[in-house]
């Protein structure tokens, strides 16, 4: 296992995690770890089964507390404000988050209520148009992840964090993240993924736990 520093410490950082250190039980899962993110950057989070990086993701969401060490937005622990932090970011965690009795679009609009956004465009974005009035629960495990994905496409906010947003999705759909994933960028948005395959992302970096 590697742990360090995986950037440089920019000046125009955003996202920054200074000297990380999780405990799950009593094991160490990580320690020590920076991170060091500047606007519009994707860092790809890999490394074996149980390495770490849905609990990596889940302390940059703001969901688990460090045993040691900080996560920081533009210099302030988000710990102080975690409204703050829950408002600025889009976390996709393995489960899609769904209620099945709902359709796709009422599925979709639960969060356009939240935050805003066009539920039509969205699904569009994600391929799911005409299924719009499907309850969820007749979706296949492919369409159910890319109506979690549509949420992406809603309305922006600056930090996504996506816990393995590809599983059981086909080429093409991959393929649709493509320019989801370089708009957000291309508008000073962070992406962190953690993946088992190659994601569309462009000069990604990669950290291996
Ligand atoms: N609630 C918990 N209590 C105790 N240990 C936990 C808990 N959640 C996770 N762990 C342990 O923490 C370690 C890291 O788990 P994590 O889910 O972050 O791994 P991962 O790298 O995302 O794995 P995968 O590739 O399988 O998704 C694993 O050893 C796991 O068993």
């Amino acid at each position: 296992m590697e742990w360090g520093t995986v950037l440089p410490d920019p000046a125009d950082a955003v996202l920054t995690a200074r000297n990380l250190a999780c405990l799950r039980g009593e094991r160490a899962v990580f320690a020590g770890l920076d991170v060091s993110l500047p606007q519009g950057s994707a860092l790809l989070l890999t490394g074996a089964n149980g390495a770490g990086k849905s609990t990596l993701l889940r302390i940059l969401a703001g969901l688990l507390r460090p045993a040691e060490g900080a996560v920081l937005w533009q210099g302030e622990d988000i710990a102080a404000d975690p409204a703050a932090h829950a408002h600025r970011l889009r976390y996709l965690s393995h489960q899609d988050a769904l209620k099945p009795a709902l359709t796709v679009a009422e599925n979709l609009a639960f969060f356009a209520a939240l935050w805003g956004g066009a539920v039509p465009g969205a699904l569009e974005a994600v391929g799911l148009a005409a299924l719009a009035d499907l309850p969820a629960r007749v979706l296949s495990s492919g369409q159910r992840r890319r109506l979690a994905l549509a949420r992406l496409a809603l309305a922006p906010a600056p930090l996504w964090l996506l816990d393995e947003p590809t599983t059981g999705l086909d080429a093409a759909s991959v393929e649709r993240l493509r320019p989801l994933l370089a708009a957000h960028r291309a508008a000073g948005g962070i992406v962190v993924a953690a993946t088992h395959i190659p994601l569309p992302l462009a000069d990604a970096r990669e950290f291996r736990l």
